[in-house]
């Protein structure tokens, strides 16, 4: 007999774990036999019975089994809601000891890299959200239909359990109505659904975003292939529901690991929706990036603003600029924006967000702020503030050279991942200082940060 056959399987054994702190990614990390183990739902001082899931040679995931001693910090979860749902990695622990967490998070990071006089950075507690739940003003969810039920909703982490129509407390209650009226309608008209394991033509996702202040929705159907039998029905009936005001089709295909795909038509309706933020209108197409936590986003902004010290002599480059937001809030305060973004739709709206603010002096340049910077220094335009606002991955190495070079007076990194910030930090450290670091909790119940850092150019 082989081997294999002859041992007798062994009993994955619990073992009692001594939780120290949370990870960057909200599990509760302690040590087994020196070995770090990163258990979910488990949070600092507690004693938690845990069995082990995974077993590498540097680390080990557990799964929470029992409490043994329960931390003061520890909240119920929602009711009602499927706890292995993203995006809820933090809501069993208390709301005001998750902004010390994410204020703890970012210290961490400056630890870990230690970017030039990191101990002398001011790190102030992070603002608190005015609402903690119903934030979200964009539901994505992925559909499939196996043995002809129809499913639209989230994946369970790391499998492909599609978790159907999820009550979803931190999501807006509009989108997450037109998200079960979506499905409803995709049912009724048998809308063919693009089939993961047999990679078929058909709709994949349906993306769903309102703008808070007008409350209008857009529908965007995220489908494999262009032509789907009855989509066009499907768009007019949508256009029916309460607060939809517009519909697209947005292709993608099975070997492109985005959700999103490159291609994006109008269906019905009208081309944007419109949010307002501080007394500004921001029209939105499907593609253009816009704040998760419209509320949230205004305190951001402020900080942002605030941290600058514009002056109505300067000129201020807007990169990473999305629809434009940060530049048209600024353009009052300054004599010139120059907005950079890749995104064409993105830069489509900012430019149409000029004219509808009646904002005479900004511009908005499509292509990548590593090569467009340097451009606009080579014609002699005078670069006196900046604000950055890059995705998790951070600043390019190359842009981090030219900024040394250009040396902005007045300088805001806008970061929505502490870690790449600290690094950043760490190189730009030649020439800048670091005044203080402003944490915004922009998503209540995950441990996802963003800040907000003020540089400011070291004397020679
Ligand atoms: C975090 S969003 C910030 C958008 C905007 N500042 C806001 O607050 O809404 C980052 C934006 O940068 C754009 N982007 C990503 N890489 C870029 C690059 N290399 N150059 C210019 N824009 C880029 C993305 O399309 C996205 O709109």
């Amino acid at each position: 007999m082989h081997k294999q056959f002859k041992r007798k399987p062994q009993k994955e054994k619990d073992v009692i774990i001594t939780i120290k702190r949370l990870g960057i990614n909200g599990e509760g990390v302690g040590y087994y036999k020196k070995k770090i183990i990163f258990i979910p739902g488990a949070l600092p001082n507690e004693v938690v019975v845990a069995k082990i899931t995974v077993d590498k040679p540097r680390y080990l995931e557990g799964e929470l089994v029992r409490i043994k001693e329960k931390s003061p910090d520890r909240v119920d979860f929602p009711k009602g809601v499927d706890p292995r749902i993203g995006g809820l990695e933090l809501a069993h622990l208390a709301y005001p000891a998750q902004l010390a967490f994410k204020h703890d998070i970012v210290v961490e990071s400056l630890r870990r890299y230690h970017p030039r006089a990191w101990q002398k950075y001011k790190v102030k507690p992070t603002i608190p959200a005015p609402s903690e739940w119903g934030y979200r003003n964009k539901a994505q969810y992925q559909i499939e239909r196996p043995k002809g039920q129809t499913k639209l909703g989230l994946f369970a982490p790391n499998s492909h359990d599609l978790i159907d129509l999820p009550e979803m407390p931190t999501q807006s209650p509009l989108t997450q109505k037109i998200e079960r009226q979506a499905k409803s309608l995709v049912d009724k008209l048998r809308i063919p659904i693009a089939n993961p394991y047999r990679h078929t033509k058909g709709l994949k996702t349906i993306v769903v975003r309102e703008a808070f202040a007008s409350k209008q929705v857009q529908v965007t159907l995220i489908t494999v292939g262009h032509e789907i039998l009855r989509l066009p029905e499907l768009a007019e009936a949508l256009m029916k529901l309460d607060h939809v005001v517009s519909v697209y089709q947005n292709e993608t295909t099975w070997d492109n690991p985005q959700v999103w795909g490159n291609k994006t038509e109008k269906l019905a309706g009208q081309n944007q929706i419109m949010e307002v933020l501080l007394d500004k209108k921001f029209a939105l197409s499907p593609r253009a990036f816009f704040q998760l936590n419209p509320v949230q986003t205004a305190n951001l902004y402020q900080t942002a603003l605030k941290y600058l010290d514009l002056t109505p002599d300067m000129t201020l480059i807007d990169a990473y600029a999305g629809v434009g937001t940060l530049g048209i809030l600024a353009s009052d305060f300054v004599k010139q924006v120059i907005g950079i973004e890749t995104i064409p739709e993105a830069v489509a709206d900012a430019k149409h967000n000029v004219q509808l603010n009646h904002v005479k002096n900004a511009d908005y340049l499509q292509g990548s702020v590593e090569k467009i910077l340097p451009q606009l220094q080579k014609s002699g335009v005078p670069i006196d503030a900046l604000i950055v606002d890059p995705p998790r991955t951070g600043l390019a190495k190359s842009l981090i050279k030219t900024l040394l070079k250009v040396q902005p007076k007045t300088f805001v990194y806008i970061s929505c991942n502490p870690s790449t910030l600290a690094q950043d930090l760490v190189l730009l450290g030649e020439k800048y200082d670091v005044r203080v670091i402003q944490n915004v909790d922009m998503l209540p119940q995950t441990p996802r940060c963003e800040c907000v850092a003020k540089l400011v150019l070291r004397d020679k």
